[in-house]
Parts: C-alpha cells; sequence; structure tokens
C-alpha cells in the first residue's frame, strides 16, 4: 500500500487535534463542577489540591507508553490542569523574583502558567504575603546542590506558622549573558547572586581570572543591570536572558552540571496524603551533648528515611539547637506519628512545618 500523502496526515492531525480540543474542554467543564461541590461544601473552600494534582501526574507518567516521553506527556497535563484550575479560582502565587529567577521557573514549573505569578523582593515579603492572604500561595529556594542551605527560608520559618504544601527541584544552569553593546574582550565586572558567583567559581577562575565579581540580589537582578551598563557581564538562567534581551556567549558554566535547587511552596493549608508524601518538622533542642543523636534516633527506631537534616542556631537564646528535618511519609502515616511522638518526649519544642506530595515533575 502506498504510504499515506502529506495532506492524508495532516487530515488525520486536524482530526485528533479536533477530539482532544472536545476533551480538555470536557475535562474543564468537569473542573468546574469540582468547584461547585467545595464551595457546596465548604463556604472558604480550598480550590489547589496538591495531593490529588500529584496523583493525576504520577498516572499520566505511569500509563504513558511514548513515543513522547513521560516528563514531556507530564508537563502538558501540568498545563491542562493549570488552565482547568483557573476556571475554579485564578490563584495568585508569590515568588522571590525579579522575575526571570529560578524562583520564578519553579514557580511555573510547579503550578503551570494559568496563575497569576506575583513577583516580590525578599524571602520574608513571600512569607508576609502569604500570611496576609494577599496571595494564596508562594514559593521559595531551599536548598542547592552545590552551595547548601537557603538560609532566609530556614529563618522565615522560624517565625510562621505557614505551611509546607510541595516541593519542585529545578535543574540550574547558569550562562554568562552579555548585553548588545559590550564586547566580551572588554568585560570588567560580572555581575551574579552570590550562591551563582560561588556556583560557577572554577570556570570563572579559569576563563575570566582577573574579572571583578558583583555580588547582587539576584541573578535576574544582574542580568537587569546590563541594560544600562557597558562592559559588564551577567550570569544567569536562559528565562532571565529571554526576559532581557541578552546574548548567550558561554552555556552552562557551572562547575557541577548535576546542580539543582529546591524550592517549596508555602500556603496556609494542611495538606492530605497522596501517597508518596515528605514531612518536614523544625526541632528545637537542648545543647546538650549527644542532642542530634537524640533526634535521629526514632526515625531509626521507627525505619523512617530521613531526607535532610540541617542545624541552627536558635535564635532565642545560647543554649539551644534548631534543627530542620525533613523525611518520607505524611504526618497520617502511623510510623511518622510514632515517631512524632517519641520526638515530643527528646525535644523543648518541635513545629510541624507539613506534610506534602514527593515532587512529580
Ligand atoms: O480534583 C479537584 O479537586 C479539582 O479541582 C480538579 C483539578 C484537575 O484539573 O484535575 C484541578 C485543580 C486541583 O488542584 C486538582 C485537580
Amino acid at each position: 500500500m502506498a504510504e499515506p500523502t502529506l495532506e492524508q496526515l495532516r487530515a488525520q492531525i486536524d482530526g485528533l487535534d479536533d477530539q482532544l480540543q472536545t476533551l480538555m474542554n470536557q475535562r474543564a467543564t468537569l473542573a468546574q463542577k469540582v468547584a461547585e461541590v467545595k464551595q457546596a461544601t465548604d463556604g472558604d473552600a480550598v480550590f489547589y489540591r496538591p495531593e490529588r494534582e500529584a496523583q493525576v501526574l504520577r498516572r499520566v507518567k505511569e500509563r504513558n507508553t511514548g513515543p513522547l516521553d513521560g516528563e514531556t506527556v507530564a508537563r502538558l497535563f501540568r498545563e491542562i490542569m493549570s488552565a482547568c484550575l483557573a476556571l475554579e479560582q485564578r490563584m495568585k502565587v508569590a515568588f522571590l523574583g525579579p522575575e526571570g529567577t529560578f524562583t520564578h521557573q519553579a514557580a511555573l514549573k510547579h503550578f503551570g502558567h494559568a496563575v497569576e505569578a506575583v513577583s516580590l523582593g525578599a524571602i520574608d515579603e513571600v512569607f508576609r504575603e502569604v500570611e496576609s492572604g494577599a496571595v494564596q500561595y508562594g514559593v521559595v529556594p531551599v536548598e542547592n546542590s552545590t552551595e547548601g542551605v537557603v538560609n532566609h527560608t530556614l529563618d522565615s520559618f522560624m517565625d510562621s506558622s505557614l505551611k509546607i504544601c510541595g516541593e519542585v527541584d529545578l535543574r540550574i544552569h547558569h550562562h554568562l549573558l552579555l548585553g548588545e553593546h559590550t564586547q566580551e574582550n572588554r568585560i570588567t565586572r560580572i555581575y551574579s547572586h552570590q550562591q551563582t558567583l560561588a556556583q560557577c567559581r572554577k570556570w570563572l577562575d579559569a576563563h575570566m581570572p582577573t574579572v571583578e565579581r558583583v555580588a547582587v540580589s539576584s541573578n535576574a537582578q544582574a542580568a537587569r543591570r546590563l541594560k544600562d551598563e557597558w562592559n559588564a557581564a551577567a550570569i544567569a538562567g536562559e528565562m532571565a536572558a529571554e526576559l532581557y534581551g541578552l546574548k548567550i556567549m558561554h552555556h552552562n558554566i557551572e562547575d557541577r552540571p548535576d546542580n539543582t535547587t529546591r524550592f517549596i511552596i508555602i500556603g496556609r493549608q494542611d495538606t492530605p496524603p497522596s501517597g508518596q508524601d515528605k514531612t518536614s518538622i523544625l526541632v528545637r533542642m537542648k545543647n546538650r551533648p549527644g542532642a542530634l543523636y537524640h533526634v535521629l534516633k526514632p526515625f531509626k527506631e521507627h525505619s523512617v528515611d530521613l531526607t535532610r537534616v540541617e542545624s541552627r542556631p536558635s535564635r532565642s537564646g545560647n543554649w539551644s539547637y534548631v534543627f530542620f528535618i525533613d523525611f518520607e511519609g505524611h504526618r497520617d502515616d502511623d510510623r511518622v506519628g510514632r515517631v512524632l511522638a517519641a520526638l515530643e518526649q527528646e525535644a523543648m519544642d518541635i513545629r510541624f512545618l507539613g506534610s506534602y506530595p514527593r515532587a512529580v515533575i
């Protein structure tokens, strides 16, 4: 039989597109009905449901047979759900700005593009806006695989009652960016966030040892500066390059190719179990010998896997320590309940920061 012609193949694509569009609208109509049910059962209805979204996306990946890869199909479904949720409620999500930061990218990766993303200047402002209800959720960086924790975020939790309701992992690529008037051999200054400069230290030492490195408040801020400056370069990601119309002179100049940053989503509600969850807590201990041992023992005894332990001096006196701990499981799981009960006996104070679905995309 003869191969189908271009016209025939396109006619088949048109037919499938018609069906896809009808199905997407049917799905959206169901989401609107879900919104009515939520509103009927609760006057103060919560429309965004992180546990359900994680389950939907996991199912997408599990049933996928290709040729599109699971990650790609999940991203498409991410956008469909984002658009469906926007019909239920147009959500405002604050992030550590300015626009074009990796936190901005993380916010859109997690919520899709149908939310109103609100850029704020500092991590504690993001916390404040979520607390006041001016926005429903916030996105802040928490941990970087090269430089460790983002201290501002951990500190903000010490004074806040907000809950973690999700996490996002982002592969971070840094590029050397130039404005249109600057020649590479004329660069005298390089702007970037202090953590980014640290993450590209080896590349900078090898290729630009004499150029001054200037730390600014964010990579996007560094990119934005190039508009008004000559003989300067910035290190930032692709989104900042696009947003501020800059040339990428050198791609992927980060010292470690597996450089990832972890972000968290903060909100005001608790999240029910999704089946594959993590929990974060803050534990305050007396500064006595073996404090860390006493914190970790219950996890071993009840076979709960830790994913991160950070210790910080407490700000409320010299005699206590604060541990930020992430582990596998949900607060409603029996094993996790037993660990928390055991920690209650050991600690001066425990604060539950949230149980939330493990990142899916
Ligand atoms: O299942 C729900 O609760 C819905 O509102 C539907 C839906 C979806 O589009 O699948 C939309 C938003 C929620 O965050 C979760 C899922």
